[in-house]
């Protein structure tokens, strides 16, 4: 949590409420006004409440219990009141913010449909989650955090002017006690909060090596390294140990000064009240009820400045959303053109991700229609890359992309994706049934049509072994099958959608034989009479491709069919040679194990 200092001022409060009004839902600052309006006006009452609690104690400390009791009258109806405002103002707030939460849900998920999907690469992806489960939560609350805000602003304040009217020398003393005690409030609050963060971080860097030691199980102990893997852990929880220590002993003054400065106001109070008293003639009755409504007064700053830093998050929160809303889709031309054919086109790309080097330097490919082209080369050299700016994950820096004789700029995201299916390695199949999976590349599809995809794809040899069967659930993201499983049944949604053009990214984990065989058999079904990209992995792959291209330093060096390049004695040759190698020492391997494979 950021200072609560940093929210004292009048431009820092401007900015948090500039941050927050921004996502107000339409229609809502209307009604968010009258309620802010509504606890303003309740705080003031609360106030007023207080002060009329002056001339009640007066009367009781000069023994006038009639005129205290006809001022208990008016005390009693705030009261009563107060319970239903505070009631009905509760209700508001309940209202208000989960109208705002249903809100931002909504223009997230409507954003989200239209982000370009390359903004879904790298870690922004993964802020997501943050987004829609704490900072959603976090501005939605501030309708409740305005509630405790203004009323520790506008019943001191309201205190304040009943205070200067009876004794403008008391009011004066604790007016002058206001920016003392928020200057110590929020010394004793940074400090902390310092000992606090230093704690948390500690506390975060022992949970995330606890997660790593869980995780690092398997490999520690087929290594025998588990007392080597836990010193990591050792280290984090000793260093956590010894933050909390630290924050118990660091936080003990800033706890104090914070305490010490709102007594001594106080006490300062009340010594000027005695002076009053002593020097001035001030009766002792009035004196005692001025001092309890300075006390009012300056109570409520110890909860001000706590409600400082917490609107600080809030506004953080809402910065967050509001960067995200303001992501600009890709530009999508009003009247698309339609795709002709299913041949692809790269002419002279270059393309750099955000702040990083350029990974595509001119590059040129054609990918003929109805045909497989593999797509080999290092890892790293940009192969995934030139399959999404194909898909329109991103858009080139120069150079085109043209899929059916179409720049993919000039067609719209509909028209493109219903021509292309995408089979990449990292799956994510959703917590549903299989045959929901495979539908969802086409929800019109039959059953028979569900069903002879699954069968092509050989995914019916999955549910055969599932205990419900087609009903079974395949977890979130898939994660009940395996790597090679969760490729099958997107091979299997590939072809229930039947679209023209396949870009894929063969799957480089290790698959098991069965496994092996049945991804290699999908991915000749889907290979038929389609135009297949692939990131061929896999040497028999590789070899049966009508085509393959080798992509190096960014650009397409080679590309032939398999006999032609190794002619050519080239790096494609130098590359087999290699796999080669690799494949005799597997094969022997697999001949001693009876796992031969041909895996690259
Ligand atoms: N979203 C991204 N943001 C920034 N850099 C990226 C992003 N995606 C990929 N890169 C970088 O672009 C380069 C090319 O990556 P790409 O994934 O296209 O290579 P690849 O040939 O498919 O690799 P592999 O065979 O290992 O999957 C790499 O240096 C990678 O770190």
């Amino acid at each position: 949590m950021t200072s609560s200092t940093n929210t004292a001022g009048p431009a820092g409060t401007a900015s948090v409420a500039g941050s927050l009004r921004g996502l107000v839902p339409a229609g809502q600052h209307r009604p968010l006004g009258w309620y802010l309006a509504s606890v303003a006006g309740y705080a003031v009452s609360e106030g007023v409440a207080f002060g009329v609690l002056f001339p009640l104690l007066t009367a009781l400390f000069d023994g006038d219990t009639t005129t205290a009791a006809w001022w208990l009258l008016p005390l009693t109806a705030a009261a009563v009141a107060g319970w239903f405002a505070h009631y009905y103002l509760g209700s508001r707030a309940l209202r208000l913010s989960s109208v705002w939460r249903r809100d931002l849900y909504n223009r997230l998920g409507g954003k989200l449909v239209t982000l370009p999907l390359g903004w879904f690469d790298g870690t922004r992806g993964g802020e997501v989650p943050q987004l829609v489960i704490g900072d959603v939560a976090r501005v939605s609350s501030t309708v409740f955090l305005a509630q405790a805000l203004i009323s520790v602003v506008a019943t001191p304040t309201t205190i304040a002017v009943f205070l200067l009217g009876f004794d403008w020398r008391i009011g004066l003393a604790a007016l002058i006690a206001v920016p003392l005690v928020l200057v110590a409030l929020s010394v004793s609050r940074r400090l902390t909060e310092r000992s606090e963060a230093a704690e948390n971080a500690a506390t975060t860097e022992a949970g995330s090596r606890l997660v790593e030691f869980a995780g690092a199980q398997p490999t520690l102990r087929a290594t025998g390294q588990t007392a080597a893997g836990r010193a990591a852990l050792d280290d984090a929880l000793a260093d956590q140990h010894r933050a909390s220590r630290r924050k118990i002993v660091r936080s003990l003054p800033g706890e104090y000064i914070g305490e010490i400065g709102l007594q001594l106001a106080l006490t300062a109070l009340f010594l000027v009240g005695l002076a009053l008293t002593t020097q001035d003639g001030l009766e002792p009755g009035r004196m005692i009820a001025l001092v309890v409504l300075g006390i009012s007064l300056l109570r409520p700053l110890d909860a001000l400045v706590g409600l400082g830093g917490i609107l600080q998050s809030c506004a953080a929160s809402a910065r967050r959303i509001a960067e995200l809303l303001a992501v600009e889709p890709l530009p999508e031309p009003a009247d698309g053109k339609q795709i002709g054919h299913a041949g692809i086109e790269l002419t002279d790309v270059h393309f750099s991700y955000p702040d990083g080097p350029e990974v595509l330097t001119g590059l040129n490919l054609t990918v003929p229609a109805g045909r497989t082209t593999a797509l080999v080369g290092a890892s790293g050299g940009g192969k995934t890359t030139v399959t999404k700016l194909i898909a329109r994950f991103h858009d080139v820096g120069s150079g085109s992309v043209r899929v059916g004789g179409v720049d993919v700029r000039d067609v719209t995201g509909r028209e493109l994706f219903g021509h292309i299916a995408l089979v990449f390695q990292d799956v994510y199949l959703l917590d549903t049934t299989i045959e929901e999976n495979i539908r969802f590349g086409n929800p019109g599809a039959t059953e028979e049509q569900v069903r002879d995809a699954a069968r092509r794809a050989q995914v019916d040899s999955i549910v055969a072994r599932l205990p419900n069967g087609w009903a079974s659930h395949v977890g979130e993201g898939g994660r009940l099958l395996s790597g090679g499983e969760r490729q099958r049944v997107a091979i299997a949604r590939a072809l229930c959608k039947d679209a023209p053009i396949v870009l894929l990214d063969e799957a480089t984990a290790s698959l098991d034989t069965e496994n092996e065989a049945a991804v290699h058999d999908a991915i000749a079904e889907l290979a038929t009479d389609r135009t297949v990209l692939v990131i061929a992995h896999r040497l028999d792959t590789i070899i049966r491709a009508d085509q393959i291209a080798v992509l190096d330093g960014g650009r397409i060096v080679e590309c032939g069919t398999h006999p032609e390049l190794v002619a050519q004695d080239g790096r494609y040759a130098a590359f087999w040679r290699e796999r080669e190698r690799a494949r005799g020492w597997r094969l022997t391997t697999g001949a001693r194990t009876g796992t031969a494979g041909d895996r690259g």
